[in-house]
């Protein structure tokens, strides 16, 4: 099966500083891969490249057989990436229909089935629709992001750090709404994380960061089965 997304040599960082030194690694279509790593690593960064919103200072970026390596963000998006960044960024403002509308505006739809559609796997935020952003609490709020970001059809997804502040109760039910997801709409995921069981239960494979490489790789029978020494120590 030909890779979904291939990464090659990718550089980045902000201003003179280097921050990503050389990343690579490629993914399957329908893969769900863990990259794990403290603070500090590279990981927001790496999201924030492979989604264009950092330039590539050198390597390349190819999805679904493209070279987006020079696109910008909102063309990455039309292809079938998208970005759930780390703290949402969702508009505490906005209740959380105009939020929803908000991913449907990016992908340039108004189908309002495609959200409904979307609401039918997020319960908990089907009750809460005329609720402003700001007033859900954290893990609300992260599933909102999600929500939002699906609005727009993506293939990919890139959630960046989904469980940081979020209580143990609305983790596992993320989990199982990410399950759910992966059945039912095919997509595919990248996961960065600090939170080791959360990225076990869900990927397939996790890559470690340090100090913006890609240091080591474990497969879901080493994680399963604890074996993950190289992981983010
Ligand atoms: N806007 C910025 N300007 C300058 N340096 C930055 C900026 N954002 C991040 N950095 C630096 O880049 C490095 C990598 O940060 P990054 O956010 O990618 O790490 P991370 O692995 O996602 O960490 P965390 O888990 O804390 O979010 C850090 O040294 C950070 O201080």
């Amino acid at each position: 099966m030909s890779a979904l997304l291939e990464v090659d040599d990718l550089r980045a960082g902000y201003g003179r500083v280097p921050i990503l030194a050389g990343v690579n690694f490629d993914m399957a279509g329908g893969e769900f891969l863990g990259i794990l790593g403290h603070n500090g690593m590279g990981k927001t960064t790496l999201m924030r490249t492979i989604m264009g919103a950092l330039p590539t200072t050198a390597g390349s970026v190819r999805f679904a057989g493209t070279d987006v390596t020079k696109m910008a963000t909102h063309q990455r998006s039309r292809l079938g990436l998208g970005l759930v960044p780390q703290g949402r960024e969702i508009f505490p403002t906005l209740t959380v229909m105009e939020n929803l509308r908000m991913g449907l505006a990016a992908a340039k739809s108004e189908d309002r089935a495609v959200m409904d559609g979307v609401l039918e796997d997020f319960p908990r935020l089907k009750r809460l629709l005329d609720r402003r952003g700001g007033a859900l609490s954290g893990g609300e709020q992260q599933l909102l992001a999600l929500a939002r970001c699906l609005c727009a059809r993506p293939k990919l997804i890139l959630l960046d750090e989904p469980t940081e502040g979020i209580q143990l109760s609305i983790i596992e039910e993320m989990i199982e709404t990410l399950q759910t997801l992966r059945q039912r709409w095919s997509l595919s995921m990248i996961i960065v994380e600090q939170n080791l069981d959360f990225i076990t239960q869900l990927s397939d494979r996790v890559l470690s960061i340090q100090k913006g490489r890609i240091t080591g790789e474990v497969d879901r029978a080493q994680l399963l089965s604890g074996d993950v020494a190289m992981t983010a120590a």
